[in-house]
């Protein structure tokens, strides 16, 4: 069983609007109805978790779920950070789940070709990131100062879906939470227990929606795909 938990419970700091940047619209469609419609459409994925405001379940409920008509989508309320709402909707995961993909709702632009092959590389290797290699030169810098220049040819821009063996996730989640631990991705946490995580290739198209500029650029890759 694959199962796919999306977080939309996030407050949009960075996108510095009055609503939350999941109900934006991008080509007449609300970013996390994309991103929902982009595993409800695929036939690996049997078990849909989103990740919701509490306060906004009502919303959620009448301007997504019966408007676009999701049926037997299961809903999980967010929690203070990512890693939160995450670990909440680990909890409401069907028992016979297998394969877990965690993914933002703010990355409206997954598509079939990775959600299916992070999948089967998951089954083998337990553990997958999607990511896309740095175009830039990235530096470590402290107070002002460049630290470092690691190398471009080892350095990825890690994305979602991130997928996992069900019992290696929740491993990861319990170790984290005894130790207080709390990491930017879910990688993070697995690698932290010393599982060996596999990076595929993503998208450049797979953003995260995350600040107002990336609306043009969203509204852009839509444009391109028709
Ligand atoms: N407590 C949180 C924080 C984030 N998210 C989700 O995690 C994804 C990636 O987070 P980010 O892009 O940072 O969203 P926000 O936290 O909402 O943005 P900001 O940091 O600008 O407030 C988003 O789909 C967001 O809704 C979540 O479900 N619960
Ligand atoms: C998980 C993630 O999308 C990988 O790049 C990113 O770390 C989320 O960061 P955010 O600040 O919670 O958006």
């Amino acid at each position: 069983m694959n199962s796919v938990i999306i977080v939309a419970a996030g407050s949009g700091k960075r996108m510095n609007m009055d609503i939350n940047k999941q109900f934006i619209k991008l080509n007449k469609k609300e970013i996390v109805a994309h991103t929902i419609d982009a595993f409800y459409k695929n036939d690996n994925i049997d078990e849909i978790i989103v990740c919701i405001k509490r306060e906004e379940e009502e919303l959620f409920k009448d301007k997504i779920i019966n408007k676009y008509k999701f049926n037997n989508i299961k809903i999980a309320y967010g929690g203070k950070e990512r890693q939160d709402s995450i670990y909440n909707g680990l909890k409401c995961l069907d028992n016979k789940c297998d394969i877990v993909l965690i993914h933002d709702g703010a990355r409206p632009f997954v598509d079939d070709r990775i959600i299916n092959e992070s999948i089967e590389v998951a089954k083998e290797k337990r553990a997958v990131v999607v990511g896309t290699p740095v175009k830039d030169t990235i530096k470590v810098v402290l107070n002002g100062s460049i630290k470092d220049t690691p190398n471009r040819v080892n350095l990825w821009a890690a994305q979602t879906p991130q997928v996992f063996e069900y019992k290696l996730i929740t491993k990861a989640y319990e170790e984290a939470y005894e130790n207080n631990y709390y990491g930017t991705d879910d990688s993070m946490l697995v690698e932290n227990i010393g599982q060996e995580v596999t990076m595929i290739m993503g998208s450049y198209d797979n953003i995260k929606i995350t600040s107002p500029e990336d609306i043009s650029i969203g509204e852009q890759i839509l444009r391109l795909r028709k």
